[in-house]
């Protein structure tokens, strides 16, 4: 597969981008500088750089770049073409035979020789779009297109036998198909070129948009004014080439002559990969094909997108192969089935225009998998639909899912493939899911016709058990185990909990995904209210390691680091009361503390093996902005994961106490209370009930213990409990021993408390 160029990790044969957000391993011959020539290539906007635009603003923001606006004109124009094609080619073949069953065995045809490319040539059609200048063979593509479709009505004029005229009609569709194979993954593989990849899934949403909603009916309406328009004026003047399916077939062969010269004249931009393989030595073509194949059965990402969209398809053949028998099982007949079939179509839509919004910042690989599920899950629920109302909801969402699916699945194999192989997963794509569709179709529609409905004799009731219904749970329940495996296979937030995380992105406020460190040692976190003794607890835990010969770091928040210090000082101690700081001024302040100790301080010691304790973390946070200031939970949560990349404590260490209990030891310990410590009972009662429900909600990673007791007996249990998260430690000399002694003679006073803190800043 060629070089791996910056930006580009190989791992298990697979090629993904990981820099470059326009396509890495492009490198772009034009020089893109502003907006009018196009950003590609050149520029770096991440997804999270880019400005989040409204809707319009964002469509306003991708058409402003010229090449793509230019290649939106001609899939605009190749689509409708494709449409008019389609409608004008079927009614053309049946139009020239006589006899209804001809007629039908006709238009037949030509829909069977439009399938069969995909069959026999869709393997292969990628290995042209990543082997060729993606331009080029898109201009000779439309080019054959444009010939062999002026062909079709042309050959009347040729001969009048309406065998030859229809078998030339089949043989033109054939060849006219088999170049749109070829044509559609260079296609696709050239739009996440020409633009930041940023702006991809906006992109996408437009062409899907064309090509599904505004070119089939601009087709439509193409197709029905030349009838109108046309079929009077060839009544009178009797030429063959303003009858009007002629017409259509003229004008269709156009638009591909017009598609042909834009791409070559007006998107140079679509070439210039060459540039890259100047020098090397191409693999053979059969080498690319296989090559292309490996990636996709090695690759978690593109497996799962496969397996998602081949599932998502095929749960849709079975909705529309079973759709007839269906609506006569909710007691409809065909008005039903077309009710329920316009419903799958809106329901595309919806999800394809408004899915993203709706998830807003859930990570798109998250939005494939949910998709899928969605899509899966409402398939079931049709099967158990025991009204119209329930189908049609149900029909309607199958199609949120789907469509959310698609355009998902599109933009991550657009930005997440490596130019060099994009082609090629693009066509295993197209190739699939026509098979998938046209298998599950045919397949669904020969069961439910056999199949029938049946009565389950169970004693003392019978069941009436509908084939149809069977079908359609067996297919959800198979594309809701397709959609886990994709999600699975593809998830790039590991570790964080996937509802809580769907439900932040619906509110607006998606969790962040842990940042990936190594991570050696073991985090160890002391939190209670006030004087319940954690920096008594914190130093005796590190001399009692210590002396195990183990590294230890000492730590706490706020305040572990130089800059900790001084907003420590602002918050405890420069701000003269509640009033000179507003909550969220105070949540940011000690959210800043701790992104720049998590980063500086503790990252770097678990990195290095260390045992690091901590005199309070985040829970802190929670207790007392959250609980204590009233500010919502969440909010301060989604603060504390931003701030810390998602890093957790091994072991949290509550030590509670009651509030007046323990600001009864810090006065005694010191004359003047901080801010904080000056709070009312009722801020400290609130601070410690909320400890204890953090306990409660994660008690394996909790170690509750009551701060009345004597220290050291708090000690040894804190000691016996974190030695079963160690490894063994090998005695190594006497001095351990000796270390221990001295460990039992030391008092656990605060003055040494303060020396082990001042060790650790
Ligand atoms: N289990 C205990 N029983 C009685 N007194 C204790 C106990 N633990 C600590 N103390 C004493 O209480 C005072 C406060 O202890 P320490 O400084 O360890 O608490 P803290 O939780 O770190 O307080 P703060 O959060 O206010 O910094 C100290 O004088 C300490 O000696
Ligand atoms: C980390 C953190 C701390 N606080 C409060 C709790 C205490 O009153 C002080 C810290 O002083 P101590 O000597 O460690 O007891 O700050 C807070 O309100 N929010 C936090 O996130």
């Amino acid at each position: 597969m060629g070089s791996h160029p910056d930006g580009v990790v190989r791992g298990g044969g697979a090629l993904i981008s990981t820099e470059n957000p326009a396509g890495s391993g492009q490198q772009q011959t034009a020089s893109p500088a502003s907006p009018e020539s196009g950003t590609a290539g050149r520029t770096k906007p991440s997804a999270s750089s880019q400005v989040d635009l409204s809707g319009v603003a964002e469509l306003k923001a991708i058409v402003r770049i010229r090449p793509f606006r230019r290649l939106w004109a001609v899939l605009g124009l190749s689509s409708l073409g494709d449409w008019l094609g389609l409608l004008a080619t079927s009614t053309f073949a049946a139009g020239h035979v006589s006899g209804s069953a001809a007629k039908g065995a006709a238009f037949g045809t030509v829909i069977a020789v439009r399938l069969l490319p995909a069959l026999v040539l869709g393997p292969l059609a990628g290995v042209f779009a990543d082997r060729f200048d993606r331009r080029y063979t898109m201009v000779v593509c439309d080019l054959i297109r444009f010939v062999f479709f002026a062909s079709i009505p042309a050959a009347s004029l040729v001969t009048h036998d309406p065998k030859l005229i229809v078998g030339w009609a089949a043989i033109a569709t054939f060849v006219i198909e088999t170049v749109a194979m070829l044509w559609v993954p260079a296609k696709e593989a050239s739009v996440p070129n020409l633009l930041p990849r940023a702006r991809l899934e906006a992109a996408n949403q437009l062409t899907l948009a064309t090509t599904y909603g505004i070119t089939p009916v601009a087709a439509g309406l193409v197709l029905a004014g030349l009838n109108s328009g046309l079929a009077s004026l060839y009544r009178q003047i009797g030429h063959t080439w303003i009858e009007p399916t002629n017409a259509a077939l003229y004008f269709n062969a156009l638009t591909f002559l017009a598609t042909a010269l834009t791409v070559l004249l007006g998107i140079p931009e679509i070439s210039g990969r060459s540039a890259r393989q100047d020098g090397q030595r191409k693999p053979g073509m059969f080498r690319e094909f296989l090559d292309g194949w490996a990636f996709v059965g090695k690759t978690p990402l593109i497996r799962g997108l496969v397996l998602g969209i081949f599932g998502a398809f095929a749960g849709g053949g079975v909705v529309v192969g079973s759709g007839q028998t269906y609506a006569k099982s909710l007691g409809g007949g065909d008005s039903t089935f077309f009710i329920l079939f316009a419903m799958l179509f809106i329901g595309l839509g919806i999800g394809i225009v408004l899915g993203p919004r709706l998830v807003g910042g859930l990570s798109r690989r998250r939005m494939f998998g949910v998709s899928i599920v969605l899509a899966a899950g409402s398939v079931t629920i049709l099967a158990l639909a025991p009204h119209l109302t329930v189908a049609v909801v149900g029909t309607l969402l199958v199609g949120v899912g789907a469509g959310m699916a698609f355009l998902s699945g599109t933009t991550l194999l657009g930005s997440e493939v490596d130019d060099e192989v994009r082609g090629r997963a693009f066509a295993v794509v197209q190739t699939g899911t026509r098979v998938v569709l046209m298998l599950t179709i045919s397949l669904s529609g020969f069961v439910v016709g056999a199949g029938g409905s049946r009565l389950l004799a169970l004693p003392g009731i019978a069941i009436p058990i509908s084939t149809t219904r069977l079908l359609l749970g067996v297919a959800g329940v198979f594309g809701v185990v397709a959609g886990l495996a994709a999600l699975r296979q593809m998830d790039d937030k590991p570790g964080v909990p996937l509802l809580a995380d769907l439900l932040g992105s619906l509110r607006g406020r998606p969790l962040s995904p842990a940042e990936p460190a190594p991570r050696r040692g073991l985090f160890v976190v002391f939190e209670g209210g006030e004087g319940a003794g954690k920096s008594t607890q914190v130093q005796r835990l590190a001399q009692s390691l210590h002396a195990q010969g183990r590294d230890v770091l000492v730590t706490r928040e706020p305040g572990a680091t130089e800059v900790g210090e001084r907003i420590r000082n602002l918050l405890l101690h420069e701000a003269p009361a509640s009033s000179a700081l507003t909550p969220r001024a105070e949540a940011l302040l000690y959210a800043a503390d701790r992104a720049h100790h998590v980063a500086a301080v503790i990252r770097p010691a678990l990195a290095r093996g260390e045992v690091v304790i901590s005199d309070r973390y985040v829970d802190s946070s929670l207790a007392y902005q959250g609980a204590g200031r009233t500010l919502p939970v969440d909010e301060v949560s989604w603060l504390s994961s931003w701030a810390t990349g998602g890093l957790k404590p091994d072991l949290t260490v509550l030590l509670d106490v009651e509030p007046q209990v323990g600001l009864a030891r810090a006065g005694a310990r010191s004359a003047t209370a901080d801010r904080i410590e000056s709070e009312s009972e009722a801020f400290h009662e609130r601070v410690r009930y909320a400890f204890l429900d953090l306990a409660a909600a994660e008690s394996g990673r909790y170690l509750v213990l009551d701060a009345s007791r004597p220290p050291e007996e708090i000690a040894a249990v804190v000691a016996e409990r974190v030695a079963e998260l160690l490894p063994p430690q090998p005695r190594t000399s006497g001095l351990a021993e000796v270390a221990d002694a001295t460990e039992r003679l030391t008092s656990s006073t605060s003055d040494s408390v303060e020396t082990v803190k001042e060790q650790a800043t």
